[in-house]
């Protein structure tokens, strides 16, 4: 099967200096692809040259064969829903018109939204629980309200790739466990899931690959038991793990 993503000979820098090099990587659709590393390692580099909001200093990163810059924004954003690690914008809209935004590459001009993009926000809202926050202004929430409507937005698109970068960073245990669900149910519908996380149990029990990346380099690529074993766990991360990572042993009550 052809990958869904591949990445070709990419390097990725910010004013000239380098940080990321991936020779040659294919990320498949159907999986929850996990991208995990120190701070500063890349991921969320990674993540914003996959959503095309970064342009790679050189090679090319290829959606179902095209390569990226080749789309139209507008169609290149009903592909890919992709979720900064720093979105908390604080605009003083209503919560539910901030998950509206993910039908934007939808709308047609001149009519408003129609009976499938409202089915679309609603579901993502019920999916990320956030329905009873729709009439607050999404500024005046929690950190962690604010990221699973941020989370909603992108789940209202329906895009057949989804790249969340640090999705769970502000929100409690249990809703750390639901969307970690709800990116595996995605992906078993057909999605190609990638996300960055630093919650290793986490990442273990949900993910079908881990690629370890480590100051700009992809050092470790495989399920989660292989890829997190106790000598990259060491020599990465500076941990002493001889068992490698435990899953995560919780489930919702
Ligand atoms: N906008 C930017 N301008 C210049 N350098 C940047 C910019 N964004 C990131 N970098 C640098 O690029 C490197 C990779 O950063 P990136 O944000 O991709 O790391 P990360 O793995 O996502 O880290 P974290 O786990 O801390 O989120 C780091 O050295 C970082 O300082």
């Amino acid at each position: 099967m052809t990958a869904h993503l591949i990445l070709d000979q990419l390097i990725c820098a910010y004013d000239r200096r380098q940080v990321l090099s991936i020779e040659g990587l294919g990320i498949r659709a159907g999986e929850v692809t996990a991208l995990v590393g120190p701070n500063g390692a890349g991921k969320s580099t990674l993540l914003r040259t996959l959503a095309g909001q970064l342009s790679p200093a050189s090679g090319e990163v290829r959606l179902q064969g095209v390569d990226l810059s080749r789309f139209a924004i507008r169609e290149r954003a009903r592909r890919i829903a992709y979720l900064p690690a720093d979105a908390q914008p604080a605009w003083p809209l209503l919560a539910r018109r901030i998950v509206e935004l993910g039908r934007h590459p939808f709308l047609k001009p001149l009519t408003g939204s129609s009976a499938e993009d409202r089915k679309a926000v609603d579901r993502a809202m019920q999916q990320t629980e956030t329905a009873h926050l729709g009439d607050r202004p999404f500024n005046e929430l929690s950190s962690g309200e604010r990221a699973r409507l941020l989370l909603a937005r992108a789940m209202a698109t329906q895009a057949s790739t989804l790249l969340l970068d640090e999705p769970g960073a502000a929100l409690d245990p249990r809703h750390q466990l639901k969307i970690m669900e709800l990116m595996a149910s995605e992906a078993k519908s057909g999605a190609c899931v990638v996300f960055a996380g630093h919650s290793l149990p986490l990442v273990s029990r949900f993910s079908d690959r881990v690629i370890v990346i480590d100051a700009g380099r992809i050092v470790a690529d495989g399920p989660p038991e292989d890829a997190l074993g106790p000598q990259t766990l060491e020599q990465v991360f500076g941990l002493d793990a001889p068992g490698g990572v435990a899953p995560v042993g919780w489930d919702l009550a």
